[in-house]
């Protein structure tokens, strides 16, 4: 974290160029004290940046010898026309006289001198124009590409608006079409034409201090299944929440796909498909690929970076979770970022429907990475409260699967990750059979299939409840369980509702009912902030756990009072602030932060650590 706030200061005190050496001169580097005030919380000083590592030969070439291969990177300070596209430096209509003056750019801008906050009122009025969503995503596309301050300024300033835009559910359309709508490349590709050069790819990246990574194979691109180099999209958004919701500064954020090929006929028959066109790899070469990647990204950016997988398959997704979390410091979103999440709603629902944890009878649809990753959590949650073993908390839990619910009968052909779930019933083929013969009080679709939860499914539940709980997590909206609407109507108000892309509000006999969006975006910005500011190096259980309360601590009663089991995304920095600092706390108990001394307010320190979007002057 130390790196961000570095970085932070280099950008208020960039030396630029004097007329005799525009762009040739190397950018020297100097810290600045002049806002180091600003980092001081009760008489902590957290601008020390020696805690982040401080100077390191991070590219080995101090060490390396004469026979060995450096990449000769070089840094110039930009004007004209390149500093114009340069979307870190960019301020469009808002380089000031002096500024134009300074950095030769008179007569490259018209006169007009707008803002931010102008420039922020022309940007968003520009953007309603569109009605097609996917018009919206290439324009603010577009606007990352161009400025990247503006574009954050967007997107904080309007999260809710702009969440579906950038994220669920237009960015999987825009995944779907990215070889039509695709034209700067963004992020890393890594295909199987660079096994056994991966190490050099990453230092293709023009980026040297990488603290997160979002790496997808694209395999199960949220509910709409394989795209292969198309999820592309995916670590690109994911990345983008990182910074506006989570405050991790961009440029050490890295999106990486993986392309080990698609068996999706459709895109292999597609002209003008981007990935490679063959069928997926598999079995030994899958693996060594992958091992290759996790080995060069450790070696490349050291062990506290945060690899998060994203929309891999189930196999790869559990194997490569458990393969890993030992040596590297890596998060499956789909998994753990999904069960924190859910976790934290049913938390906070508890002061709707009364009861605790262990009062409820939870059933699943579905019961791949979400479904179980979900399941193991509360099972934990309850666990915790209870002091009872996990092997008996887990028995108040039940999974569907496309078989039917998962029963001891079927425990032989189960997958490895589906075998806890599978406790003593007679065989139920249906899921309105489960719920009728389960009774739950709490009902989850993590399917990734739309339309499931059927009419005589939500009536069941809601003949069976006062207030039945009903999460529609899969996404995007196409493949939600059910609509909001149709959670309500069909329960006759009775249901508290939750999904995983957003619903509008709807109304129901004269009254209003907000749904919520259990949607990881809550937590993996605020998770990864609390790994990167305590220098973890590995994830651990007790980290979701401490997420997910912290989450559920932030809903006010005046969102219990609208039927919201979670928070406006409006207040989202404060949030992912509030999860940083708990999830922080939790790594230093387990001895596994290492930047130290631990911080005394995790909160403010975590806070002064965000980027912020506001542009900087330029002499
Ligand atoms: O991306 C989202 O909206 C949530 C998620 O991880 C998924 O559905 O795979
Ligand atoms: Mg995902």
């Amino acid at each position: 974290m130390m790196w961000l706030n570095r970085r932070r200061h280099n950008i208020n005190t960039l030396q630029l160029p004097t007329k005799g050496g525009l762009g040739q001169k190397l950018l020297a580097v100097i810290m600045s004290s002049a806002s180091l005030k600003e980092m001081r919380n009760g008489g902590e000083d957290y601008s020390n940046g020696h805690g982040g590592g401080g100077v390191r030969d991070l590219y080995g070439e101090d060490c390396a010898t004469e026979d060995q291969l450096i990449t000769p990177w070089t840094f110039s300070v930009a004007s004209g026309c390149s500093l114009l596209r340069d979307p870190r430096y960019n301020k469009g209509l808002a380089f000031t006289e002096g500024e134009r003056d300074a950095h030769y750019l008179r007569g490259l801008l018209p006169p007009a001198i707008f803002n931010q906050e102008l420039q922020e009122k022309r940007l968003m009025h520009n953007l309603r124009q569109y009605e097609v969503p996917l018009h919206r995503y290439m324009a603010m596309m577009d606007l990352q590409e161009r400025n990247e301050r503006l574009f954050y300024k967007l997107l904080i300033n309007n999260v809710e608006e702009l969440l579906p835009v950038v994220y669920t559910p237009t960015v999987g359309e825009a995944c779907q079409k990215y070889g039509s709508i695709f034209r700067r490349p963004q992020g890393l590709y890594i295909s199987l034409k660079e096994k056994g050069k991966i190490l050099e790819v990453l230092k293709n990246w023009p980026e040297k201090s990488i603290q997160v990574i979002v790496v997808t194979d694209g395999e199960r691109i949220l509910g709409l299944g394989d795209l292969g180099c198309q999820g592309m999209g995916i670590p690109v958004g994911k990345l983008s929440l990182y910074t506006a919701l989570g405050g991790v500064r961009p440029s050490s954020c890295l999106p990486i796909t993986i392309d080990v090929g698609t068996n999706n006929e459709k895109l292999l028959n597609d002209e003008f498909y981007i990935g490679l066109k063959q069928k997926r790899a598999t079995g030994q070469e899958y693996a060594e690929l992958l091992e290759e990647f996790m080995h060069a990204v450790k070696q490349n950016y050291g062990e506290k970076v945060l690899i998060q997988f994203e929309d891999f398959a189930n196999h790869n997704a559990f194997d490569l979770l458990e393969k890993y979390s030992s040596s590297h410091l890596v998060f499956n979103d789909d998994i753990q970022g999904t069960a924190s999440v859910v976790l934290a709603g049913l938390l906070a629902s508890l002061k709707l429907v009364g009861g605790t944890l262990v009062d409820h009878t939870f059933l699943f649809l579905g019961a791949g990475e979400a479904g179980t990753g979900i399941a193991e959590l509360i099972a934990l949650e309850i666990s915790k409260q209870t002091k009872a073993p996990v092997e008996e908390t887990r028995k108040k839990i039940w999974l569907v699967d496309s078989k039917g619910l998962i029963v001891s009968s079927r425990l032989e052909s189960l997958q490895q990750f589906k075998k806890p779930w599978a406790h003593e019933h007679e065989p139920v083929k249906s899921l309105l059979d489960a719920v009728k013969a389960i009774k739950p009080t709490v009902l989850i679709g993590s399917s990734g299939a739309g339309k499931t939860f059927t009419k005589e499914v939500v009536e069941t539940m809601a003949s069976l409840n006062e207030k039945p709980l009903i999460l529609a997590l899969s996404n995007p909206t196409s493949q939600s369980e059910c609509t909001a609407e149709e959670a309500y109507t069909w329960s006759k108000g009775k249901a508290i509702f939750a999904s995983g892309s957003p619903f509008d509000p709807v109304e129901y006999e004269g009254k209003l009912f907000v749904p919520g969006q259990a949607n990881n975006a809550y937590i993996f910005p605020g998770f990864g902030l609390g790994l990167i500011i305590s220098g973890a190096i590995r994830v651990r259980d007790e980290m979701l756990l401490a997420a997910s309360e912290a989450l559920a601590a932030q809903v006010s009663q005046e969102n219990y009072d609208k039927g919201l089991i979670y928070p406006p995304f409006s207040n989202i920095r404060k949030i992912s602030a509030h999860i940083a600092a708990k999830v922080a706390a939790k790594a230093y108990d387990l001895g596994l932060a290492s930047h130290l001394p631990r911080p005394k307010d995790l909160v403010k320190y975590a806070e002064s650590c965000m980027y912020s979007p506001g542009y900087r002057s330029y002499r």
